[in-house]
């Protein structure tokens, strides 16, 4: 038996057995070629994928946010996952029903499939995840519980997800963690555990929800002394301060977050509750005039805040230095493009200096973090971005919350 309070995949014996994988291979993709433009988290599986070489493997998993550019097919990523481990890996363009059926009925053991697309399914992100009835009868469990004889949730970026491909087989048999999730959780509560301070948090990015919600725990819970925010999390911030960030870049917030008024309020609310313990920054790239301006100026309704200026860098720069354990996630801005990638590049230059513990995680950081040069500096590259700082915020993470729900059913 293991130390967690979860089933791993040390409790189990594999050998020709039909296994589910649900794995988090969501990755960058490039809106012009659809190429997958970093592979850290396909990586990431060669431990779980390898142990399973005896068993009927199938694979599910996610890409990209529906009306999103990444939202694409996973055939792509099964052949890139095949070249990578060197097995051959057949792709199912179903997440369920008779190709299913009739692919798993035929496999033998080593073989591996890979089925489509979780989220192009709506039962798996838009159902009513606080009635388990519901998540038990939709297609997708109903269909794919009668194939299994394990369910192996390995997808560490999702966790903090209650979506019904992570949590859905919680009563069918038994759930398991993967090697991933083993690793980042003993990995992560290094951090978490830690009394070396201060401690400081970098969140920047897109996802800003995910952002204002665990920034609430972070400083309840005193789990971090500083959090410095950059991209799209600072721009929030900002307006919940009272600052005209211009109509772009507040349209960009309220398109991506139905609950954007709500988002407002607990910014305010924790600016009022925190305010040496949130740093925001002060002067910015705008895009597309690529010009720097400091707030005290208007910003133009057509520009973006498209990366953080030179005295913010500076400023975050002098929190770094006095850090002892430090974690970022989310770039500072628009890091792919050449001309807004400067604040990534010199915050994690400087992370990277820092004799803090550091950790990164998030898709596109790690993406970031990989092409700048930084990776061989971390302590520690966590797949997850959000799943990463919800973990660390000490809040309940649903997919964890099934597996220990899950070892209490068919433990014995
Ligand atoms: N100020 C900004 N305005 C618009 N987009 C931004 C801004 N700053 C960063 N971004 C975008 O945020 C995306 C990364 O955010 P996110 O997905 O939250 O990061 P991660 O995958 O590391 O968790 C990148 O595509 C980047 O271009
Ligand atoms: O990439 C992910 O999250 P991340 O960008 O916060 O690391 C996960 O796959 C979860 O995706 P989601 O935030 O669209 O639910």
């Amino acid at each position: 038996m293991n130390n967690y309070p979860f089933f791993t995949m040390d409790d189990f014996d594999f050998d020709n057995k039909c296994v589910y994988l649900r794995i988090d291979i969501n990755s960058p993709i490039n809106p012009i070629t659809q190429e997958i433009m970093d592979d850290s988290r396909l990586n990431s599986y060669s431990e779980t994928i390898n142990e399973l070489s005896d068993s009927k493997l199938v694979i599910t998993a996610h890409q990209g946010r529906p009306g999103d550019d990444d939202f694409t097919s996973l055939k792509y990523h099964s052949r890139y996952l095949s070249k990578l481990m060197g097995r051959e890996i057949l792709f199912i363009d179903s997440l369920f029903g008779s190709s299913v059926d009739y692919a798993v009925s035929r496999m033998k053991k080593g073989d591996i499939i890979m089925l489509e697309n979780t989220r192009f399914y709506s039962e798996e992100v838009s159902i009513n995840f606080n009635n388990f009835n519901i998540i038990e009868n939709t297609h997708i469990v109903k269909n794919l519980s009668k194939l299994f004889d394990y369910y192996i949730i390995d997808a560490f970026g999702a966790v903090h997800r209650p979506h019904t491909s992570l949590i859905g087989f919680k009563k069918s048999g038994p759930m398991i963690a993967g090697r991933l999730m083993e690793r980042e959780i003993s990995m992560l509560d290094k951090f978490k555990y830690s009394n070396q301070r201060p401690k400081i948090a970098i969140l920047g990015g897109s996802k800003v929800s995910d952002a204002v919600k665990v920034s609430r725990s972070f400083f309840e819970k005193g789990i971090v002394d500083y959090i410095l925010y950059g991209g799209v999390a600072a721009n929030l911030f900002l307006i919940a301060s009272g600052k005209n960030i211009g109509k772009r870049n507040i349209d960009f917030i309220k398109n991506n977050n139905k609950n954007y008024l709500e988002l407002i309020d607990m910014a305010r609310n924790l600016i009022e509750k925190y305010p040496e313990k949130i740093i925001l920054p002060d002067d910015f790239i705008l895009n597309p005039s690529q010009k720097n301006i400091t707030l005290k100026d208007n910003v133009p309704d057509n520009e973006l805040l498209a990366d953080i200026g030179f005295n913010s860098i500076e400023k975050f720069k002098d929190y770094i230095k006095r850090a002892k354990n430090i974690f970022i996630n989310g770039p500072m801005g628009m890091y792919e493009i050449n001309e807004y990638s400067i604040g990534t590049r010199e915050i994690l230059d400087e992370i990277s200096n820092s004799s803090a513990m550091k950790i990164v995680g998030g898709g596109h950081t790690i993406s970031a973090v990989n092409r700048f040069g930084f990776r061989k500096y971390m302590d520690y590259v966590s797949t997850g971005g959000g799943a990463l700082i919800n973990y660390l915020s000490g809040d309940s993470i649903p997919v964890i919350d099934a597996l220990i729900e899950n070892k209490k059913m068919f433990g014995d």
